[in-house]
């Protein structure tokens, strides 16, 4: 029997990823998480991950009946691997009723973040660690990606133009752990708003002409010499020559958020039908392993369509991506629903301020961004306005999922998906449990 069912967790799996984020979750774990979970009695397991993936592997395997929780002492990425490890098990259906728990120690922290701030608790270890002792329990969606035969399973986010490719070709500043996304929203900011990027020492400039946040400076400051890795000409060009992307999108709005959009014809609604249950029903035995996706039939449901030019898209499942970003302030976690934040269109100057904005989830009140909830959502990626060679990136839960040709790693990283053909996203409501401290 699964002990939670008695309350607080006495034995959990930690599953540690020792190269996230700034590789210090060892430290981490032995001077701030195991001394709170011997005082309050908890037995653990540890296990540190030695490849990618392998979290995904362990618990595939899990007897997780041993325990009464995992718990990830990790980024997201970890977590999300342990996720679809679960739903890829013949008894998928119990195995993923385990508490999850997850302390931060990796780049991307975002449902840590969004589990604290949820209870009204500020961010930290501590309190992260709190929330697995204490043991109280949360639903949580799970999104169904699926491409042709090819699905894996989502907890945060898709996303696709400027904010995929600020996360992925954010890459090299890895080694300012979780403040590397902000740091690159902010550069983005300052060269759009000022037309360069500042001078400073490391640059070979002047300090004193701009201003970069306090935290910045520092960080600067300890700098070990990754910073001449900037490279500074690319993300003005990138910035002032922003990417905007055809394609189109198709989508059930939640009741209420249904004047978004265009409706489809009745025919064309049809034929994307067909073509949606086509898409989950054609496997092959190895593909019918495990979960399916919800189990939820579209052929009735009124489905809307918008298409592009899009500069930026993004399905998000809780209102916190990262620490410090929130793009999704009115996301449950688990209302059935994943979070569109759509911008068609936006002057430069305007679309750097609502980056910063991302900070307190206000820009979502802004007439350039559509926000609204859907059910469902199909997404057909296209190629850059202008420059018809180059496609964009899709990213999901911080990892590359297809990207296009000429874009940041093409050729060097195999990637699950195709850039082009439909991504289908179906959401199962409160599949998941985390942990929480309330
Ligand atoms: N020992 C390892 N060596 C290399 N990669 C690993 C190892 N352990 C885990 N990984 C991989 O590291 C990735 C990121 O893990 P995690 O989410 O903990 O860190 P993160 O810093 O938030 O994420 P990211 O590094 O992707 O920004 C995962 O894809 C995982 O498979």
């Amino acid at each position: 029997m699964i002990r939670q069912k008695l309350g607080r967790p006495k034995r959990i799996f930690i599953i540690l990823n020792p190269y996230g984020g700034k590789k210090s979750a060892r430290k981490i774990f032995h001077s701030e998480i195991r001394p709170l979970l011997l005082a309050a009695n908890i037995i653990y397991t540890l296990q540190e991950t030695q490849y990618q993936l392998h979290a995904q592997e362990l618990a595939y395997k899990l007897d997780f009946l041993n325990y009464d929780g995992i718990v990830c002492v990790s980024g997201d990425g970890v977590l999300v691997e342990v996720v679809n490890g679960l739903l890829q098990r013949e008894d998928w259906d119990t195995a993923i009723k385990v508490p999850l728990g997850i302390i931060p120690a990796g780049t991307g922290n975002g449902l840590a973040k969004s589990i604290l701030d949820a209870v009204g608790e500020n961010y930290s270890i501590q309190n992260a660690t709190f929330a697995v002792i204490r043991g109280h329990k949360r639903a949580l969606d799970v999104t169904t990606v699926l491409q042709g035969k090819t699905k894996f399973f989502s907890i945060l986010m898709l996303s696709w133009g400027l904010i995929a490719d600020i996360d992925i070709e954010s890459e090299k500043y890895r080694w300012m752990g979780d403040t590397r996304l902000d740091f690159y929203v902010r550069l983005v900011c300052f060269s759009v708003n000022f037309g360069s990027i500042p001078a400073y020492p490391p640059f070979g400039g002047n300090v004193g002409s701009w201003a970069f946040p306090p935290r910045y400076k520092s960080v600067y400051d300890q700098g070990d010499g990754l910073i001449s890795n900037i490279s500074v000409d690319q993300c003005i060009l990138r910035v002032m020559k922003l990417r905007k992307y055809h394609g189109n999108i198709e989508y059930v709005p939640a009741p209420g958020h249904e004047s978004f959009g265009k409706p489809k014809s009745e025919r064309e609604a049809i034929a994307g039908n067909i073509e949606i249950s086509k898409l989950g029903r054609d496997g092959d035995a190895d593909v019918l392993h495990g979960y399916q996706g919800p189990n939820c039939c579209f052929e009735d449901s009124v489905w809307r369509f918008l298409e592009g030019p899009f500069i930026s898209i993004m399905l998000v499942n809780v209102p916190w991506v990262g620490k410090d970003a929130m793009p999704a302030p009115e996301a449950k976690f688990s209302d059935g629903f994943l979070d569109l934040v759509l911008i068609k269109d936006c002057p430069k100057s305007a679309l750097a301020s609502l980056l910063l904005k991302t900070g307190n989830g206000s820009h979502v009140k802004s007439p350039y961004v559509m926000y609204l909830k859907v059910k469902a959502f199909r997404l057909v990626p296209g190629n850059r306005v202008g420059d018809s060679a180059k496609g964009g990136i899709v990213d999901v839960d911080g990892e590359v999922v297809a990207r296009g040709e000429g874009v940041y790693m093409c050729g060097q990283e195999r990637d699950p998906m195709s850039y082009g053909p439909p991504i289908l996203l179906t959401v199962d409501k409160g599949l998941a449990t985390v942990f929480s401290s309330r």
